[in-house]
């Protein structure tokens, strides 16, 4: 059923790219104001899903609802920041040209480039070329420009890629209080200790989501001490079960 406090719901989500089928029927609530990771492995299509939630993706099937509208719908544009895992910036900007650039596409206010700048470090590059900038450096100026214009709803995928673990932490940091102010975050990671930071955590496996849990209850439900042992116990499972099938 679907909660008015939902932020995210995907009903039969069925995406094909060329001849492939890449998400099969995916049934899926996010609930608003909290930290949800998406796990899985390489190419089970957890960047596929999240490009169906900010409307980029064609569907085959299903639908997807986000904050109470159908994914790609315009009045979204404004509520949802997306961070993709290639950093969308311009090289020939400064780090603050470049947030400004965005702030004024959004619409945003002129304040959000000290904020932005001040909540993910950037203080220090601010006028430094993105040309120069390291990979870490770069995929913050990303994530500051998901960030502008106070979204509802974030959307990222592998944020804290090439950081440092007292950056990483400072992010996580700042994805807890974001969300206990209101924002929901969807967020993929391969970093198994970031999953434990979560609300809920969803495991995606070959385009099917094979879990939605708290942390502590995957950890129950798979009799393991950590949540690198619990996704193998799951991913396992998975393929038993589709072996027997
Ligand atoms: N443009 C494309 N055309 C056809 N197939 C694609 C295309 N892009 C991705 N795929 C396939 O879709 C599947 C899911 O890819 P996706 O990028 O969603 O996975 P992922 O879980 O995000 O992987 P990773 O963790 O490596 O980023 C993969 O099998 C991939 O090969």
């Amino acid at each position: 059923m679907t909660s008015r406090a939902d932020a995210i719901v995907a009903d039969g989500l069925t995406v094909r790219r060329g001849r492939t089928q890449i998400l099969h029927g995916i049934e899926l609530r996010i609930p608003a104001g909290q930290v949800v990771g998406l796990l899985g492995p390489s190419g089970s299509g957890k960047t596929t899903l999240m490009r169906a939630v900010i409307g980029a993706q064609r569907t085959a099937a299903g639908t997807v609802q986000v904050l109470g509208r159908p994914a790609g719908h315009r009045a979204l544009r404004r509520e949802i920041g997306y961070m993709a895992q290639s950093a969308a910036i311009y090289d020939d900007l400064t780090v603050e040209q470049n947030l400004d650039y965005f702030r004024r596409v959004l619409g945003a206010p002129a304040s959000d480039l000290d904020r932005v700048a001040a909540e993910l470090g950037l203080d220090s590059v601010r006028r430094t070329l993105a040309s120069r900038l390291s990979g870490g450096q770069r995929s913050r100026v990303s994530l500051g420009i998901a960030l502008l214009g106070t979204p509802k709803l974030l959307v990222l995928d592998e944020p804290t890629v090439g950081l440092d673990p007292l950056l990483r932490k400072e992010l996580w940091a700042l994805f807890g209080r974001l969300a206990a102010s209101g924002t929901t975050l969807l967020v993929s990671s391969h970093v198994m200790d970031e999953a434990r930071r979560c609300d809920r955590l969803v495991l995606v496996r070959e385009g099917r989501v094979i879990a939605d849990d708290t942390p502590d209850g995957l950890l129950a439900a798979t009799g393991t001490l950590d949540h690198d042992e619990a996704f193998l116990v799951l991913l396992e499972r998975a393929a038993a079960q589709e072996r027997a099938a």
